[in-house]
């Protein structure tokens, strides 16, 4: 049947396709262009390039024009310093002059269900016994010890909030989950503390948010147009793909219209949550160590929930807003201004932000049930005010979008860079790259575009017949490492009484 499909004379046929048309798989078609690689087609799901970088109109403005939100990606995270490296994404957005300014992180007032109530301090506590933490975790990865949970080592660090201690809750979702959209119980101490390190220790430790009304995305769109003709008939756009065949001499790939291509190399950079589900098949199933590593990290969802108003009640010269639930954790935590200064001014527009479980149940939601639930929490927030409804109201349902089922990938707690590598490795002549395959970036703009960029140029030296220097057996020339079994670390003969395990644990149920 592979045969057959690749004999199909209906197929395109081309070097390379690239599969999906965000950051990752702009960056690779740059690369092969780089190296005077024109043969390869971009295919993706949407009418547009950017992924996960997606704006939309919200509201209007004084003349009714609407206003540009995004929807995905907000920030460039970490920028870089004089003499240091610089983050590409920020390069992108200094070269098409984006619109953005300083996410000032001290510009915050907290609130719990009764109003204004000053626990900002603890911010700086938690900020404390976070620098331990991430020193402890640091050496975990140096002398390769044990992953734990990120719970496990901010506790030993002194970060211990009492679970009915709402203030704290708070604090920790704004300083831990924000980022992961999971907790630090869902999330790896080692990789948690060394992805943070790698983007704000190495590049800066600022966020710039982008505002542009032209979309955060027209940084991705620029750069392809650096390449992509108008109408350039490579780039497949409104194309659906459904299966993937592939084998050590090539790839065909199917898509729901019916046509295909056929390719020398492919790169998939769709998200882990598309690979996670089963919308997409593969021809043969991918080898069990494949499938292994992609149910073994994590899909977060982060939503966004948009307010416009007729008036700026809210302290206007504040960035953020942390509001402390009296019973549930991540319940409409962190508010963001956009009428503040530097941002977009006389907007009125405020958001919230939801991960993981809360922002499953509110994207369940009907806009209307959220919007109660969103109103009754702004008013105990402001009891002074008499707060209307919103004139606009509006939030993606990432969790369910069939292009991207989630909104970006986190390591779990007890993972090893072994298992990582099983999720970055090609498959015959199947490449993948995005945001998840990044060891050092995941869940960043930034690690989509150097995974992006990586597959690319790989692809182009096992073209040009030169080994890439991506694997050390000669034998493997130009293949990424990958594990065919993960071991723990206790043998079967160390499961006797000597180790508290007094009986065997192979009782049959039958
Ligand atoms: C809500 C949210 C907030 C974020 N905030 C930030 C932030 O502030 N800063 C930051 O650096 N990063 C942020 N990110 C992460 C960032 O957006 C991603 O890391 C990055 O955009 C991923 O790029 P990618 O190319 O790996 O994947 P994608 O952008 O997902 O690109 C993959 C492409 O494949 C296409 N595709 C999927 N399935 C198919 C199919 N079957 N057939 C054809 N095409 C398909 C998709 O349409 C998509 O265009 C955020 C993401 C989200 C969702």
């Amino acid at each position: 049947a592979v045969s057959k499909a690749r004999d199909d004379a209906t197929c395109t046929k081309t070097t390379v396709a690239i599969l999906g048309g965000g950051m990752a798989g702009v960056a690779a078609a740059q690369a092969l262009h780089n190296s005077s690689i024109e043969d390869f087609v971009l295919i993706e799901y949407r009418d547009t390039l950017g992924g996960r970088v997606a704006h939309t109109d919200f509201g209007k403005d004084a003349n009714g024009k609407p206003y540009t939100v995004e929807l995905g990606a907000n920030w460039v995270q970490g920028l870089g310093s004089p003499g240091g490296p610089e983050n590409p994404i920020w390069t992108f957005a200094k070269k098409w002059h984006l619109n953005n300014t300083y996410s000032n992180y001290s510009s915050i007032l907290t609130y719990d269900e009764t109003g204004f109530n000053d626990y900002a301090s603890m911010l700086d506590d938690f900020e404390d016994l976070y620098d331990d933490a991430s020193e402890q975790a640091g050496i975990l990865l140096k002398e390769n010890l044990q992953d734990q949970t990120a719970r496990t080592g901010l506790a030993l660090a002194g970060w211990r909030p009492k679970v009915d201690d709402m203030k704290a809750q708070a604090v920790e979702w704004w300083e831990w989950d924000w980022e992961d959209s999971y907790s630090p119980d869902e999330s790896s101490f080692i990789f948690g503390a060394a992805g943070e390190n790698l983007t704000f220790n190495q590049f800066s430790d600022a966020n710039n948010y982008v505002w542009d009304q032209r979309g955060y995305n027209h940084l991705i769109k620029g750069e392809a147009s650096t390449f992509l003709k108008k109408n350039d008939p490579r780039l497949h756009l409104n194309s659906i793909v459904t299966n993937i065949t592939y084998t050590d001499d090539g790839v065909t790939i199917q898509k729901k219209d019916g046509s295909c291509v056929q390719a020398a190399y492919a790169v998939c950079t769709f998200s882990l949550g598309v690979l996670q589900n089963s919308d997409l098949t593969f021809s043969p199933k991918l080898p069990y160590w494949k499938r292994t590593a992609i149910e073994k990290f994590s899909m977060g969802t982060y939503t966004k929930i948009f307010l416009q108003f007729n008036e700026t009640f809210w302290p206007r010269d504040t960035q953020y807003f942390l509001y402390a639930d009296p019973t549930t954790r991540g319940y409409y935590p962190v508010w963001q201004s956009l009428s503040a200064p530097g941002f977009i001014p006389e907007s009125n527009i405020i958001f919230v932000t939801v991960v993981s479980q809360e922002a499953y149940r509110v994207e369940r939601q009907s806009d209307e049930e959220t919007q109660k639930e969103v109103m009754k929490v702004l008013r105990e927030m402001y009891p002074d005010k008499d707060i209307p409804e919103p004139t606009a109201f509006m939030y993606p349902r990432w969790s369910t979008t069939p292009w991207a089922y989630g909104s970006y990938s986190n390591w779990p707690p007890s993972t090893t860079l072994e298992m990582h590598e099983n999720l970055r490795a090609n498959v015959d002549r199947l490449w993948f790259a995005g945001e998840a395959t990044s060891a050092g970036y995941f869940g960043f703009l930034h690690g989509a575009w150097f995974e992006g960029r990586d597959a690319g140029e790989q692809i182009v030296a096992l073209l040009k017949d030169k080994c890439s220097n991506v694997s050390d057996t000669s034998d493997d020339c130009g293949n990424r490492r990958y594990y065919e079994k993960l071991s723990g670390s206790s043998p079967l003969a160390d499961y006797s009484v000597f180790d508290g395990w007094p009986v065997s644990s192979f009782y049959s149920s039958s």
